[in-house]
């Protein structure tokens, strides 16, 4: 009977056995969530004497031993020192083998990880899923984006024991398909902040040409126009003139599209008619825009607190009140400077509560779409 074939009952799951070759980082995490959902761990390595690490519960044999216990076998092996296991083919003939692993670089390789382990092992039913998670993920929990697993496999019911696995854990499951999948999901840990890398682009773009326009305007124009130095201004006042400029046209690109779409469907007369590539892909990182222009309107608001109490700021001041002791005047108010000062300190106090008060709204979304498991598990 070709092990395609063959039914498999989904795992009873308390009672069950579930094996994990390698003892690392990934092989660990696993091992410590699954003793926690009441599975038995057993884990295959090269080295069994040397478990000190493992978590308390787990029993470690040698490879071919620990195979033998159970019916799935997590493979938490970096695909280069996979050679070994088509040695173990046959004690592997018809089990479910779970491939976690990623590669460092896309295309790395010519077929996928998971489908290079099936070649191995011809017998035994490959599953990718679980290389989406980071092992630091498995061990905090998990939180909202790190909960899904990706699963793929030509098995169906290979994939179902994954899947009731995956479950017990507190983890969703998401089928997507065959092992041709594979490569695509070796590839989705490759991609960081993919909706952020536009909007990133875009301020840098911007920050650099109004800087640009700001320095010519009031540093390198001063300097040949009236010989004067306002180099010093670099660093603060001129940062401080380009941080709301960024913050105000990010904030317009962020609202543009919406706009853009709306008219689109007037003009279509319906809803319902896809919207043009680009103006899709602008729409999806209106949220990605929004955040960086309040965070570009955080600096802006920062930078105006401290202004005023600049060494600059105060030594003008200075220079005032001595030159008006010495001409032995009283001071002439000049409304514009009051007004200049406190300008400045209440539009900075009412910015940054606004700043507060967005943030704390907004909270929820930003840790959504950071998807911070992305940080840890390129591996
Ligand atoms: N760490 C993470 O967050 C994630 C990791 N992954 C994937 O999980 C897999 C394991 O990663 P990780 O645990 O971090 O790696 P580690 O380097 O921490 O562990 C790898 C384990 O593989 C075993 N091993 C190493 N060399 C060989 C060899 N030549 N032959 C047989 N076994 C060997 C060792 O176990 P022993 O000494 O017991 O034999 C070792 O502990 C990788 O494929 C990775 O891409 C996927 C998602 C997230
Ligand atoms: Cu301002």
């Amino acid at each position: 009977m070709k092990p395609d074939t063959m039914t498999m009952t989904a795992l009873d799951s308390k009672q069950d056995t579930v094996c994990i070759f390698g003892t690392g980082d990934f092989g660990r995490s696993l091992g410590l969530r699954l003793l926690h959902a009441g599975y038995n761990v057993v884990y295959g390595s090269r080295n069994p004497k040397n478990s000190a690490l493992l978590p308390k519960g787990a029993k470690v044999m040698p490879h071919e031993e620990a195979s033998r216990t159970a019916r799935v076998i997590f493979v938490a092996i970096h695909r280069e020192n996979y050679d070994f296991l088509a040695s173990l083919s046959p004690a592997l003939e018809g089990k479910v083998l779970v491939d976690i692993s990623n590669n460092l670089k896309k295309h790395q390789y010519t077929e996928s990880n998971a489908e290079y382990l099936s070649m191995l092992v011809p017998g035994a039913l490959v599953v990718k899923a679980f290389n989406t998670i980071s092992a630091w993920s498995l061990q905090s929990g998990g939180l909202d984006a790190n909960r899904q697993v990706l699963i793929c496999g030509n098995h169906v019911d290979a994939k179902q024991v994954v899947v009731d696995i995956a479950h017990s854990l507190g983890l969703n499951a998401v089928d997507r398909g065959s092992l041709r999948v594979a490569s695509e999901l070796e590839d989705l840990p490759l991609q960081l902040f993919p909706l952020w890398r536009l909007p990133l682009r875009i301020s840098a773009g911007l920050l650099g040409a109004f800087f640009l326009y700001v320095l010519i305007r009031d540093v390198v124009y001063a300097r040949v126009v009236d010989n004067k130095d306002n180099s010093f201004r670099i660093m603060v006042s001129l940062a401080n003139k380009v941080f709301p400029m960024v913050a105000l046209v990010m904030l317009a690109l962020c609202y543009l599209p919406g706009i853009i779409a709306a008219f689109l469907q007037l003009y279509n007369g319906t809803k319902y008619r896809r919207f043009p590539d680009w103006l899709d892909h602008w729409m999806l990182c209106r949220k990605q825009l929004g955040l960086l222009a309040l965070a570009f309107a955080f600096l802006h608001v920062l930078y105006t607190l401290v202004i005023p109490i600049r060494y600059f700021v105060f030594y003008k001041r200075a220079n005032i009140y001595i030159s008006l002791i010495k001409e032995n005047k009283t001071y002439e108010f000049k409304e514009m400077w009051a007004w200049r000062s406190d300008a400045y300190l209440s539009t900075g106090m009412l910015g940054f509560a606004l700043f507060v008060l967005l943030g704390i709204t907004s909270l929820p979304s930003v840790s959504n779409s950071l998807n911070w498991r992305e940080f840890r598990f390129i591996q």
